[in-house]
């Protein structure tokens, strides 16, 4: 028996932002593999319309959730959607749910975040370091809690190339910022936002670190752990391989390429790509749950949930994988064939920018508009081109993260519970993780039917003919521009037609004498 899925039996356990990406999966392998949990808490907001009870039933009738309904039919009554909104200093959780919380809770995993990059500071820093600030001051009037999970990133850190698994302080004091948000307008605060994040690439990395601050100045007597995971990707086993639905992180980009819209990326072929499948950071989450409760550490522990380390793949590799995929099952109805040009320079990249990209775009929407359409590709493609510039930070660099903790936590587990909550990611095979990652890209987010391969080929092959065609007609243009006003491409042009004719001359010939 799982002495991991033993513990998480009978218990009550409180899930911020489960509603998300990596919320659903963690849900999902609780009930999985702990049954007879006592009842999961999750704290949701009404969205796009959706009541909390809608947003819950849309999750558990969802596929992911498939499994879980066999071993736990009555998985409907273990969850009790609280409602909350993280924005609220209060939560805006209502007397008795919080007394319920207060008084039941056994475990918390905060998973809740704004994962946006350029998300307005004032917003970043509610819900990445207030929220957090609150939440651990629930945490503190809960008598029967035994540990307290809070899910960071590895990229907090991401100004150093080196990161331990340690909590580095940030030049201003995450109160103080708590502090100068309630007074400072918005102009202000967007004209400090440079200086406050200084080296860090954007708002979300910035105030993740300050809520690992937060935690650790604000943890007092509580069994606290925090985990890093790096890029979170799609589902490598469980419950089922390339499980992904959302287009953060390189999920948007795959679909991007996969359509023909992003030809071409600045990225560094040769840096590592740091991803991490979401099923590996939720294993070693409930792992760590496990252990902050059973073994109550004297300190805060530290856990990078990362790859390069262990089993690296580099961006060149991933890029490739991706379009040898794209090969055997191509995404329907491309705009253009996919290509991934990885180029390290910035010169050659705003080059392909020009020709991959902006360039079929205005093409396309004359096109559009000689049709009576309303053109539409060129502001699609800046929003792509602004994005991708976005993510150019992470693809361009390298880092290295020690895993100590991650590893001793592993050496601490019973060969069962390495099995059943595996976090081993040198078990993975990339070329079969990215493989499984494109097709999930393909199933899950774009919800397309394996069946219409065939026809998505066929338009792939009409798309060839075309390309080939267009250069074929530009370069005929071009050339007959040249000849009318050059002496010289005139000479060249009659060099090669003469050459020609003497080639084929010289082979008929000899089969006129066959004959
Ligand atoms: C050439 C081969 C390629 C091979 C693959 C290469 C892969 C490279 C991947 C590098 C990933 C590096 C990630 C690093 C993550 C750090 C780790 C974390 O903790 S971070 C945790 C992870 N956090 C993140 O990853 C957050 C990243 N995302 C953001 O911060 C924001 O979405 C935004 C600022 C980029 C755009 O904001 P804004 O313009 O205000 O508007 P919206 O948000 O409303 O979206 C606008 C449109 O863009 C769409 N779309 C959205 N995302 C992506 C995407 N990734 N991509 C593409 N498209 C994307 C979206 O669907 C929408 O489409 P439409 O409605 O117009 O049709
Ligand atoms: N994805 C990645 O690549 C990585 C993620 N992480 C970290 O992992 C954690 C989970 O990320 P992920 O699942 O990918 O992110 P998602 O964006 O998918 O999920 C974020 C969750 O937070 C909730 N949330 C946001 N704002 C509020 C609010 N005001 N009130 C209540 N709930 C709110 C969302 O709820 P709602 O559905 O209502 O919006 C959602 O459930 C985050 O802490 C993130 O920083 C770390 C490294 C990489």
């Amino acid at each position: 028996m799982s002495m991991i899925a033993a513990f998480y039996s009978g218990k009550s356990i409180l899930i911020t932002g489960a509603t998300g990406f990596m919320g659903k999966v963690l849900m999902e392998k609780l009930f999985r593999t702990s049954p007879d949990l006592k009842v999961i808490y999750i704290l949701v907001r009404p969205k796009a319309g959706q009541t909390t009870q809608q947003r819950v039933f849309q999750i558990l009738n969802s596929q992911l959730f498939q499994k879980v309904k066999e071993v736990c039919p009555n998985v409907h009554e273990k969850i009790r959607a609280i409602y909350a909104d993280l924005n609220h200093n209060d939560f805006a959780i209502s007397k008795e749910d919080m007394q319920e919380l207060l008084s039941c809770t056994n475990i918390i995993f905060h998973c809740a975040a704004t994962v946006r990059f350029d998300d307005h500071l004032r917003h970043a820093v509610q819900l990445n370091v207030t929220a957090t600030q609150q939440l651990l001051l629930m945490a503190s009037q809960m008598p029967k809690l035994e540990a307290f999970i809070h899910i960071s990133t590895a990229f907090s850190n991401c100004n150093l190339k080196h990161i331990d698994e340690v909590i580095y302080p940030c030049p201003v004091e995450p109160k103080k910022i708590i502090d100068s948000m309630e007074w400072l307008d918005d102009a202000i605060i967007d004209e400090i936002t440079p200086k406050l994040i200084g080296d860090r690439p954007n708002t979300y990395t910035y105030t993740k670190a300050l809520g690992e601050m937060v935690v650790q100045q604000e943890s007092g007597n509580l069994n606290i752990a925090i985990i890093r995971p790096s890029i979170v990707g799609a589902t490598w086993q469980e419950p089922f391989p390339g499980w992904v639905d959302n287009l953060n992180g390189p999920s948007g980009l795959i679909i991007a390429a996969g359509k023909g819209f992003l030809r071409s990326i600045r990225a560094t072929p040769m840096a590592v790509a740091d991803l991490i499948p979401v099923d590996t950071v939720v294993n070693l989450t409930l792992a760590v749950g496990w252990y902050t409760a059973v073994h109550r550490p004297k300190s805060t522990l530290i856990y990078h949930c990362t790859s390069g380390n262990l089993n690296p793949c580099n961006w060149g590799k991933m890029g490739f994988q991706v379009l040898a995929t794209f090969e055997k099952a191509p995404f329907e109805k491309a705009f253009r064939r996919p290509n991934a040009d990885f180029t390290s320079n910035l010169i050659t990249s705003q080059y392909w920018n020009a020709v991959s990209h902006r360039a079929p775009a205005i093409i396309y929407d004359f096109y559009l508009r000689l049709t009576g359409r309303k053109p539409r590709m060129t502001k699609v493609m800046n929003r792509l081109l602004r994005t991708v510039s976005m993510l150019e930070y992470f693809v361009n660099r390298s880092w290295e993260w020690s895993t100590y903790n991650t590893e001793m936590l592993m050496s601490e587990l019973s060969p069962e519970d390495q099995r059943v909550f595996n976090f081993d990611v040198r078990q993975l095979n990339w070329l079969e993780y990215i493989e499984n990652y494109v097709l999930g890209v393909k199933k899950y987010l774009l919800k397309e039917d394996m069946a219409g391969i065939p026809e998505a080929k066929q338009h792939l092959k009409r798309l060839r003919n075309i390309h080939y065609l267009f250069n074929t007609a530009l370069f005929l243009i071009a050339w007959r521009l040249l000849i009318a006003r050059s002496q010289m491409a005139r000479n060249v042009w009659f060099f090669i037609v003469s050459f020609c004719y003497k080639f084929l001359s010289y082979f008929r010939a000899p089969s006129t004498l066959k004959v």
